[in-house]
């Protein structure tokens, strides 16, 4: 991909880490590209509806804690609302917003009738017993329940929440509603209606868009090697798969810090510590300094699959990673993408990358729609062939316009998204 004819996304004066104001760069930017008028424009970069709500919850201790959250919807021209549900300290509404905005993107990018949704509580859930996680979660669903249901708005798991706070919420929706709901959330235990292979299917996808992007650069997976910023659902199950692809993965972090064996981490010993302890006891790597450090590694491949703004205008300049693999959601702001684009570094735009979640997610709403269920095999399948398919007609209209991918994708989405709104009467 050459880097000569067209920027990236064009750099702030001041670089802003808000969310919600990248989001709305990025849809300008690939959107008049895109050929879509300022008016349409000017709807893609609201939400449609931002829920923000406050719930009391009793401790164990029976003191009453008030937790706050949002559930932000985007936009429903394509269908429902779908997207993830966050447990963090730092959710806030322009996040959620922007969160949102980044589901109707990739949704529509890899073509699911879907539009784009995303909730949050404020919280850390590791402050708090089993106990109190279910009653934070159930009294969370409850307060969103007039504007979620399985046609309306479909929750799924993000950071720090997980199928078991699924299996809850979909228990507390389904008593509210009288019956068994099972299409009003995804993600969930398999026993309550889940997909086989959701839980692996972001860390599967991007592997999938790796993979392609590896062929796109005619390098081998076999040897290459891996940097992995978070070792959760997304970064964990990336460093298994892409080692049982050969890779090397020299780098694993979580929030405690970082690890570097550039020999090769051995995983199932730094699995085995994570479950146990703690990846920084790992007696054969060396604990970085600064965490951060990893993701300026020699390496092939970078993933950043933690948090947001990771890779910004003050770091751009020292990755060195020959492709950066975005399972996480927003980690490289517009002024970074400028930089990697320059410097010729392929980045795999979340919105694409990342969508093996959602679009598993899409498979267990259609299993329990029909009530009948599918093979791994079925599942896995069907999305490498949507996940290879979206890369394809990403990676062709970035050669087209002498572009970025994250361009390319936003451009066939908001494209998408502007047709749908069009043959509905919206504008
Ligand atoms: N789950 C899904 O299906 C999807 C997730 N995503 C995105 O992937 C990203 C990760 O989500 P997911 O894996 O589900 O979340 P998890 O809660 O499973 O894991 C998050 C991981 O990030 C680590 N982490 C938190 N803060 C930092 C930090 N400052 N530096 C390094 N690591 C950190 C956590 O560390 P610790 O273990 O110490 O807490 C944890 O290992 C998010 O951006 C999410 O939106 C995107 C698509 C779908
Ligand atoms: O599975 C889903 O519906 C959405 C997952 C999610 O939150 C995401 O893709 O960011």
């Amino acid at each position: 991909m050459s880097s000569s004819t067209v920027t990236s996304v064009p750099s702030m004066e001041k670089e802003s880490l808000n969310p919600y104001e990248i989001v709305q760069t990025q849809i300008d930017h690939a959107g008049k590209l895109a050929g879509v008028s300022k008016d349409v424009l000017d709807i893609l970069k609201k939400p449609k509806r931002v829920l923000y709500v406050s719930f009391p919850v009793k401790m164990d201790d029976g003191s009453i804690r008030v937790f706050e959250g949002y559930r932000a919807q985007h936009n429903d021209a394509m269908g429902p609302t779908k997207g993830g549900i966050r447990f963090h300290p730092d959710v806030n509404m322009d996040e959620v917003k922007a969160l949102a905005m980044w589901m109707s993107f990739k949704c529509s990018v890899v073509n699911l009738p879907y539009g784009g949704g995303k909730g949050g509580v404020v919280c850390d859930p590791h402050d708090f017993s089993k106990a109190e996680v279910q009653r934070i979660s159930r009294g969370f669903m409850e307060a969103i329940a007039d504007i979620v249901g399985p046609e309306k708005d479909i929750p799924a798991p993000d950071v720090y929440t997980n199928a078991q706070v699924m299996g809850w919420m979909m228990d507390t929706f389904s008593r509210m509603k009288g019956h068994f709901s099972p299409g009003v959330i995804t993600g969930k235990p398999l026993i309550l209606g889940g997909s086989k292979g959701r839980n692996e299917a972001t860390a599967r996808g991007c592997v999938f868009t790796i993979e392609e992007a590896m062929k796109t650069l005619k390098k081998p997976m076999k040897g290459a090697t891996v940097a992995i910023q978070g070792f959760g659902n997304a970064g964990r199950i990336m460093a298994d798969l892409l080692a049982a692809e050969g890779c090397k993965i020299v780098a694993v972090s979580d929030s405690k810090g970082a690890i570097y064996q550039p020999e090769g981490l051995n995983l199932q010993q730094v699995e085995h510590l994570k479950d146990t302890a703690s990846i920084l006891e790992d007696p054969d790597s060396q604990v970085l300094d600064h965490p951060e450090d990893l993701l300026s590694l020699e390496v092939d491949i970078l993933v950043p699959a933690a948090l947001e703004n990771v890779i910004t205008r003050k770091n751009a300049n020292d990755i060195k990673a020959k492709i950066v693999a975005e399972a996480a959601n927003g980690p490289t702001t517009p002024a970074a993408d400028n930089i990697l684009f320059k410097k010729d570094i392929l980045v795999l735009p979340d919105i694409l990358a990342n969508a093996g979640g959602v679009i598993v997610s899409y498979f267990e709403w259609v299993q329990n729609l029909m009530n009948y269920y599918w093979s791994e095999e079925e599942v896995n399948g069907k999305l490498k062939d949507m996940m290879v398919h979206s890369y394809q007609e990403v990676h062709t209209m970035a050669e087209e316009h002498k572009t970025d991918l994250r361009t390319a994708a936003y451009m066939i989405s908001i494209k998408r998204i502007t047709a749908a709104m069009e043959a509905r009467g919206w504008f």
